[in-house]
């Protein structure tokens, strides 16, 4: 800059310092408008530990979320009231995501787990865990004749709409591929699960069908979206027309579950930001350096459990209720987040560089009980 002066003349100079000044308010004014997004989208449950590192979202108290929405393990309580998850995946190519995604809702507290996936995929899943009630249901279109395509979805439909009712929520995506035919089966279900007000977690390749297919979900306050970061990418060029803005990643995932009717994001990262439309939250705390496949799977079974404690905990109406944020979706995001963020970080001193996806789910019981101890 000094160099520079040296050789411009005193109206270039003056150019310039207008420059500097246009440069000035635009940044006063983006902080401006960072300190009233603080104000407008703070609420009882946030603390502004993190304030200074990023003054664009609300880091939140999630491990005060963890207390509140967790429910105390009760010996009048019979097996189901903490939750019955179901996850809608699992095909020839992947079997590990819906493991990992149902076997983490196990260890997290849900008393049963379900997993809906194709036959192929179903001795696989059940041969890692006899915990798991896995329905080999789906098909995918090189097992189905055209003609009996018609005859085959309602069937599957039929199958998975037996249960229901019974589940607290679903969790649609991990490894379930994107064979047509049985993405058109899954749209069905979706559109069932909104019918009887089950809350839904969509994932994987979940995303893939749903950013495609906006309608499915839009306007659904039950429903989350974890996307990662080509998730996100792929749903922002669709739902908002435009790139990813990282500078501005706080505004953008408003304005995204906004014009998504209110549904509930979770944009996972370095930072995890959350966001109904209404408020963003963001869940910094603990995590790891280790970055192998399987984490967003461990995230999307503990979302749809917190998700169903948070429902539990909101229905209660518990007049000592600290939290000043209402809506189940994301406090349930929150909660997964701080959770699977925390057992990733114990699990990283522990193994380091070898810490695979085992290892985390590992230490999710451990993790809830540093925060929320069982007695
Ligand atoms: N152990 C397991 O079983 C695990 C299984 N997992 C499961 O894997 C599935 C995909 O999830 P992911 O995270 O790899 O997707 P993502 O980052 O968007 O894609 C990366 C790149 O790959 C490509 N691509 C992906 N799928 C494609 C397809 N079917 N056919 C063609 N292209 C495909 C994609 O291309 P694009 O769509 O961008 O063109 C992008 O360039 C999902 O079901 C997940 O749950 C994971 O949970 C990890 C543990
Ligand atoms: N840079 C990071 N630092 C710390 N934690 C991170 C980072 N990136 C992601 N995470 C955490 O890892 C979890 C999984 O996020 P990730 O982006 O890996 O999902 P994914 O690609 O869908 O995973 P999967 O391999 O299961 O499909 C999230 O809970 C997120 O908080
Ligand atoms: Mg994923």
């Amino acid at each position: 800059m000094v160099l520079m002066k040296h050789v411009m003349s005193s109206q270039q100079l003056s150019l310039l310092s207008y420059a500097n000044n246009c440069m000035l308010m635009a940044s006063s004014s983006v902080y401006r408008r960072q300190q009233f997004l603080i104000r407008s989208l703070g609420g009882g449950i946030d603390h502004s530990r993190n304030m200074q590192q990023d003054l664009r979202s609300v880091e939140v108290d999630a491990e005060s979320v963890i207390r509140s929405i967790t429910p105390a393990l009760d010996l009048t309580r019979h097996k189901g009231q903490a939750g019955k998850i179901a996850v809608i995946g699992g095909c020839r190519e992947y079997t590990g995501a819906p493991y990992f995604a149902a076997i983490s809702a196990l260890k997290i507290g849900a008393d049963l787990s379900h997993v809906f996936c194709t036959k192929d995929a179903a001795p696989v899943i059940k041969s890692y865990s006899p915990e798991l009630i896995v329905h080999p249901v789906l098909e995918e279109s090189y097992s189905v004749r055209e003609e009996d395509k018609k005859f085959i979805s309602s069937k599957v439909l039929a199958e998975v709409d037996k249960w229901m009712e019974r589940f607290d929520c679903l969790v649609i995506g991990p490894g379930l591929g994107r064979d047509p035919f049985l993405l058109d089966c899954v749209s069905e279900i979706i559109r069932h699960a909104r019918q009887t007000n089950v809350p839904i977690v969509i994932d994987g390749d979940g995303l893939f069908l749903v950013t495609n297919n906006i309608d499915l979900v839009s306007g659904y306050a039950l429903a989350v979206l974890t996307p990662n970061v080509n998730e996100y990418k792929r749903l922002v060029e669709k739902v908002l027309s435009s790139e990813v803005n990282d500078a501005d990643a706080t505004q953008q995932v408003l304005s995204l579950a906004k014009k998504i009717g209110g549904v509930t994001i979770l944009k996972k990262g370095k930072s995890d930001l959350i966001s109904d439309g209404d408020t963003v939250k963001s869940v910094s705390i603990y995590g790891s350096p280790r970055r192998c496949g399987g984490q967003g799977d461990i995230l999307s079974g503990s979302v749809a459990v917190f998700l169903s404690w948070a429902r539990q905990h909101i229905k209660a109406a518990d007049p000592n209720s600290n939290l000043s944020c209402k809506n189940p979706a994301v406090l349930g995001c929150i909660a997964g987040s701080a959770m699977m963020r925390k057992a990733a970080s114990v699990a990283f001193s522990h193994k380091k560089r070898s810490t695979i996806t085992g290892d985390i789910i590992e230490f999710l019981g451990k993790s809830l009980e540093d925060i929320c101890p069982a007695t």
